[in-house]
């Protein structure tokens, strides 16, 4: 974990580390997690997959409100609270004890998605939502970040190809095609903001070419305990 203020507060030493993926809509985030998560377990790592919002069971009940637009109709700003109320659960319930116990953490979602969905396509003010993230993240910024780029009507087709017949988009994945490139602009400059963070990932490659740029972000951070890096043949999942 990266201390969220250098110099400002002490830093918790640990083994443990916290990986997040972020990106819009359908852009392989969860393939991606799984994919990783056997790769770093059959080198012998702890892994826990997670999600946001979500995760933590308090965390689950909340994204229920939050994805089926019960919480639409009380506005972004009670939506935005709700994201941060349930990433506090989630934080102080699952990661930072996983973390803790030298567990690697793969979290799909977590507060870029805020600053990106509720801060840019939202219209918060930015001063909102970064005191929204100090109180709900309360220090635990991730290791590393990776951000899944994909043009929006792509990852809105592969994520529609996904779901069942039946199955309406939730109350964000609704939304104009316009704000989902939004979106996807306001990822691509988080990542020139944050760049010792944050990685930005080609995902309009195949599945194998997505997972092998993701190793290649992800091993740096592993070498910085003296870890082994993976033997060809990990590279496949
Ligand atoms: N590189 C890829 N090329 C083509 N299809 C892919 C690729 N990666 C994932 N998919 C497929 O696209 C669909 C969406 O992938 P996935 O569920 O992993 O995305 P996601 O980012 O987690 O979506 P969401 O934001 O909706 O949760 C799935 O059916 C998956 O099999
Ligand atoms: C964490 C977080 C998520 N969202 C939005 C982004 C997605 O549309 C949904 C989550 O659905 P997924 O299929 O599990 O990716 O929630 C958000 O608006 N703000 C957030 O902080």
């Amino acid at each position: 974990m990266r201390p969220a203020w250098p110099g400002k507060q002490s830093v918790t030493k640990s083994t443990g580390r916290f990986i997040t993926f972020e990106g819009g809509e359908g852009v392989g985030k969860s393939t991606q997690i799984h994919r990783l998560a056997d790769v770093l377990r059959r080198r012998g790592h702890d892994v826990l997959v997670t999600r946001e919002p979500g995760g933590s069971p308090g965390a689950e009940a909340v994204r229920h409100v939050l994805l089926s637009g019960a919480a639409e109709e009380f506005g972004v700003r009670m939506e935005a609270i709700l994201f941060a109320a349930a990433r506090s659960d989630h934080v102080e319930e699952v990661i930072r004890p996983a973390v803790d116990q030298g567990t690697i953490v793969l979290c799909d979602r977590f507060m870029d998605s805020s600053r990106v969905y509720q801060g840019v396509t939202g219209n918060l003010e930015p001063q909102f939502i970064r005191n929204l993230e100090r109180i709900a993240i309360h220090g635990m910024v991730p290791d590393l970040t990776l951000v899944l780029d994909l043009p929006a009507e792509s990852g809105l087709r592969r994520a529609k190809a996904r779901e069942s017949k039946d199955a309406t988009p939730d109350r964000f994945e609704k939304e104009e095609l316009s704000t989902h490139e939004m979106r996807r602009e306001a990822f691509i400059e988080l990542t020139q903001k944050e760049p010792d963070r944050c990685k930005l990932i080609d995902a309009s490659r195949s599945q194998d070419g997505v997972a092998l740029a993701i190793l290649s972000a992800v091993e740096p951070l592993l070498q910085q305990t003296g870890e082994t890096s993976a033997p060809a043949q990990d590279q496949k999942s």
